[in-house]
């Protein structure tokens, strides 16, 4: 079995992982896991580590990192057949110690975006809830509005993405995101991309992953996901 790929995505809440992330997935066959749509089933399936988690999330706090790394690294043992993209873990210096310890990683992406971008972005984000979904009305509009393309269920606006409460998120974005990517820095596997446009970010990053994943691990994960 030719060697697994494994990636990261971080970035700012508007950032584009998600948009990013869909298009590495569908690209290169890429698994793609993540935190926040995993926490949203664990919650809608009512387990218990998503009746855990609601209490955090919704006062917009961090999900305490054991309660993370207690329910993704188990998600991360069923993946080891498949190379995967991690989106949104690790988050703070304590997930990626306990990632780390677990596996080792090829590739770590950051997306370095101006405040008033992420503003904008996320004062016209959209998303279907069940599958995470995420649309814009200016940059990738659902066919018809205010609806999912795949299922025609309605779509919601997230409480905090109003701009009063993106400002303390980005705070704290950066506070707790600083040590992480120093990390990444460190081993040499961090790459970090900074635009207003994700269009004028994706080719960099389709030719940095085109290089950095061999062409048989690409190959059959594509064949393994169609
Ligand atoms: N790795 C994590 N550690 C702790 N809490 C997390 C983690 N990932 C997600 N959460 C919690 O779940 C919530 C929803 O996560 P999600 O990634 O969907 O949105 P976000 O991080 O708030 O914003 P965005 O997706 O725009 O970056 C977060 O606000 C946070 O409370
Ligand atoms: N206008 C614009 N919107 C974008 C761009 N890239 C992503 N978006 C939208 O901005 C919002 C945030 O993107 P998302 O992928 O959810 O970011 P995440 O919070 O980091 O996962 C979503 O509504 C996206 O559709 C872009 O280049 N321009």
């Amino acid at each position: 079995m030719s060697r697994l790929f494994r990636a990261v995505i971080m970035g700012p809440p508007g950032s584009g992982k998600g948009t990013i992330s869909e298009r590495i997935a569908r690209g290169f066959g890429l698994q793609h896991l993540s935190s926040g749509d995993f926490l949203r089933e664990n919650i809608a399936s009512n387990t218990e580590a998503g009746v855990l988690a609601k209490t955090y999330i919704e006062k917009g706090l961090l999900v305490p990192d054991h309660v993370m790394t207690r329910l993704l690294l188990p998600r991360l043992e069923e993946m080891t057949c498949h190379s995967w993209l991690l989106d949104g873990f690790p988050r703070t210096l304590a997930q990626a110690e306990a990632l780390n310890s677990s596996c080792e990683l090829d590739l770590v992406i950051s997306l370095n975006i101006p405040l008033e971008t992420l503003k904008e972005r996320l004062s016209h984000r959209w998303i279907h809830q069940a599958s995470g979904r995420v649309y814009n009305m200016c940059f990738n509009p659902p066919r018809v509005q205010g609806v999912d393309d795949i299922t025609g269920e309605p779509l919601i606006q997230q409480d905090d993405d109003k701009p009063e409460a993106l400002v303390a998120r980005l705070r704290h974005y950066k506070d707790v995101a600083k040590p992480v990517i120093d990390v990444y820095k460190a081993k040499g596997i961090l790459h970090t991309f900074s635009d207003t446009d994700t269009d004028r970010i994706w080719p960099y990053i389709s030719s940095l992953l085109s290089a950095k994943i061999p062409t048989d691990i690409a190959d059959a994960q594509r064949a393994s996901t169609h």
